[in-house]
């Protein structure tokens, strides 16, 4: 270890990131490249702190005795102010507060004694869950001491830290922590804790595997287009002869492409629909989005009905698919080499965690940068939401009047409008719920790079839209029966995925929401809690079980002559599989023994019985 403040073993006081709160952490590791320490708090949770968020233990106990000191004698024979108040009181409180008082408050320094809050487990099954979990509790035995500042407390973007007695305590003694939000704002979570992930192991097998990654994906897209619009899509009878590269690309094509994206780009910067503000950035700030989705597709859909009436031929897109796809190929590599151009001017506080390994290749596919923007055009929130999202559902279309021109039906097939229409629902789900997207791994964690860009432009909308392709040169016949239990299928899935995507959500913003009180927790030591009741204590993941039910229900339509339609659904339990290990590492390493609690209680990752 080089010369540092901190040597390995010392127990020192570690800020929690993205709060003031500081808890007794003991020094793991040094890494001089990116100057961190790695930390170990007393529930078992390893971060990685910047050299500013430690204190040495008497520093720190020196410091608090000094503003207490200072805090008594500015008002002798103050009463200390109670800290039970309910949150609805706290909120009310401090918005009708003078600022003079609130600076005072502000440097009160608060010790909290915080006890673990038991969780009884009988068994493995939930039900024995006999703790009620109201709010967020921390159940780290550790002393923590909240020194805030005025400066501190602005940096936390809208989220602030309440202390109330837990409701079901008799003894009245213990405090809890409650972060409580005024604005409206998606801030009530921690920023990333970006610097807390190690860059020891890469992902996708580091630079060899995403060096096959980035020549294997687009060319297999390519092969599945190409099986998918044969006669014979059996795997098999793969041609043996590829397209001429002349084959595949269309200047006037490429035109459409680039108007497409231009007219949603447009679209996304229109100033209707709410600016909402993201996760806090590693520097404690936030960014605005325009969520405008919805509105965008309406207005896609008007443009798209002026166009049929002006008889714009839309199975054009059926007949020029692969020049479609290629053209797409190209943008997500022009976009990718300019992406990674402009991250060299980035600073730290813009970078990906997961995207700045320092090799080349590695850095190219995973994106450099987290949130690439010119002026208030997010690039990323852009390419993630709408040219793909949008372009799926207006292919699909395409698929459909392809179907029946090329098959002289006067009616979509009933296989044809299922497929339409449980993707449409899908799609303007996602629309409506937009704003939820900006929690989402892919917004708060991951970097804009190849991999994200080929798969929001070129791989969304060409493999998603792979049934309805397949069914304008392969027809199949549904009955009756077939019809219900497809409907019902999707209608299940997708309760499943709204509603556990919904209560997790509802409960992030507001722990303490009425709606939610039924709801059994487990408290953990960064004070949110993990729900372990409903749909999250019958599996881990029941968004992603959802998700794959209706996933089943978009490929069953086409039959089961081929495995070609199956596509999506092998791709969703491949990626949700994989995003769900990625998922627990991090929930393990930010819960500690909350996380392996948790999945004590719920044993099941994704699906019903299977581990
Ligand atoms: N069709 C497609 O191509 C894809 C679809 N999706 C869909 O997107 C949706 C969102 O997925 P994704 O972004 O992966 O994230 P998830 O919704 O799975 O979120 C995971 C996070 O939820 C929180 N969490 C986990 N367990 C609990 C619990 N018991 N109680 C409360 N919070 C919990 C944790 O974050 P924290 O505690 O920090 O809040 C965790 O990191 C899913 O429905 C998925 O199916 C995703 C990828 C691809
Ligand atoms: C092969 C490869 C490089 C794949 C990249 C995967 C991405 C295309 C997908 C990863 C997660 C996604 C999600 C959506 C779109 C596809 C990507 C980006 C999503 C935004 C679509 C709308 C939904 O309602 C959603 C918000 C649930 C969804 C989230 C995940």
């Amino acid at each position: 270890m080089p010369t540092t403040r901190f040597q390995i073993g010392d127990t020192v006081m570690g800020r929690w990131p993205g709060s003031n709160l500081y808890y007794e952490v003991k020094v793991l590791s040094y890494d001089s490249k990116t100057r961190l320490y790695t930390v170990i708090y007393k529930d078992g949770t390893e971060l990685e702190l910047k050299e500013s968020d430690i204190t040495s233990l008497t520093i720190f106990k020196q410091g608090v005795a000094r503003s207490r000191s200072r805090s008594r004698s500015r008002s002798p024979g103050r009463p200390r102010r109670s800290r039970s108040r309910s949150p609805a009181r706290t909120s009310r409180r401090s918005s009708s507060r003078t600022t003079d008082v609130r600076k005072e408050k502000l440097k009160e320094v608060l010790e909290i004694r915080l006890t673990p809050v038991p969780v009884t487990h009988e068994n493995n099954s939930n039900s024995k869950h006999e703790k009620k979990e109201e709010n967020n509790t921390a159940n780290a035995d550790s002393t923590i001491t909240e020194v805030k500042t005025e400066m501190e407390s602005e940096n936390q973007a809208g989220g602030r830290y309440n202390l109330r007695r837990r409701k079901d305590q008799g003894d009245g003694k213990t405090v809890e922590l409650e972060q409580k939000t005024e604005t409206e704002t998606l801030s009530q979570t921690k920023p990333p804790a970006a610097s807390a992930i190690k860059m020891t192991d890469l992902e996708f097998g580091g630079r060899v595997g995403v060096f096959f990654l980035m020549f294997l994906l687009p060319v297999a897209v390519l092969a599945l287009l190409i099986l998918c619009g044969q006669k014979d899509a059996s795997l098999q009878s793969f041609p043996l002869e590829l397209p001429a590269l002349q084959s595949l690309w269309d200047s006037q094509v490429f035109g459409i492409v680039l108007l497409w994206l231009l007219f949603q780009a447009v679209l996304s910067l229109l100033p209707v629909g709410k600016l909402t503000e993201g996760m806090p950035l590693k520097n404690g700030k936030t960014l605005k989005y325009r969520i405008n989705g919805f509105y965008a597709l309406l207005l896609t859909a008007v443009a798209v009905g002026v166009a049929l009436h002006q008889e714009v031929d839309l199975s054009y897109i059926h007949a020029h698919f692969l020049q479609f796809y290629t053209s797409a190929l190209l943008i997500v590599t022009l976009l990718s080499i300019y992406l990674f151009i402009r991250s060299r001017w980035a600073s730290k506080d813009e970078l990906a965690p997961g995207g700045n390994s320092g090799y080349f290749i590695y850095d190219f596919f995973m994106g450099r940068e987290l949130n690439p923007r010119i002026k208030n055009f997010d690039i990323k929130f852009f390419c993630e939401m709408r040219p793909g999202l949008m372009g799926w559902v207006l292919i699909n279309f395409a698929m459909l009047q392809a179907e029946m021109k090329n098959q002289n039906l006067e009616n979509p097939s009933p296989a044809m409008l299922l497929v339409n229409i449980f993707q449409l629902l899908w799609v303007v789900d996602g629309f409506w719920h937009e704003e939820k997207l900006l929690t989402m791994m892919d917004i708060v964690y991951d970097g804009f790079g190849f991999m994200l860009t080929f798969g929001d432009l070129a791989f969304v909308p060409f493999t998603f839209t792979c049934q309805a392709y397949y069914l304008v040169s392969h027809p199949n016949e549904l009955s009756v029966f077939w019809i219900i239990t497809l409907i019902t299928m999707n209608g299940v899935g997708y309760y499943i995925f709204r509603k556990a995507n919904s209560q997790k959500f509802a409960f992030r913003k507001n722990p303490s929401d009425p709606a939610l009180s039924h709801l059994k927790t487990i408290p953990t030591a960064t004070g949110k809690s993990l729900i372990v009741s409903g749909l999250w204590g019958w599996v881990r993941h029941p968004n992603y079980l959802g998700d794959i039910v209706m996933g089943l229900a978009w490929s069953l339509p086409c039959g089961f002559n081929h495995l070609i339609p199956y596509f999506y659904l092998i791709y969703l339990i491949t990626l949700l599989v994989h995003r769900n290990a990625r998922d627990e590492r991090q929930c393990r390493r930010k819960y500690g023994s909350a996380w392996d609690e948790y999945c004590k209680a719920v044993p099941y990752r994704i699906f019903p019985g299977i581990y």
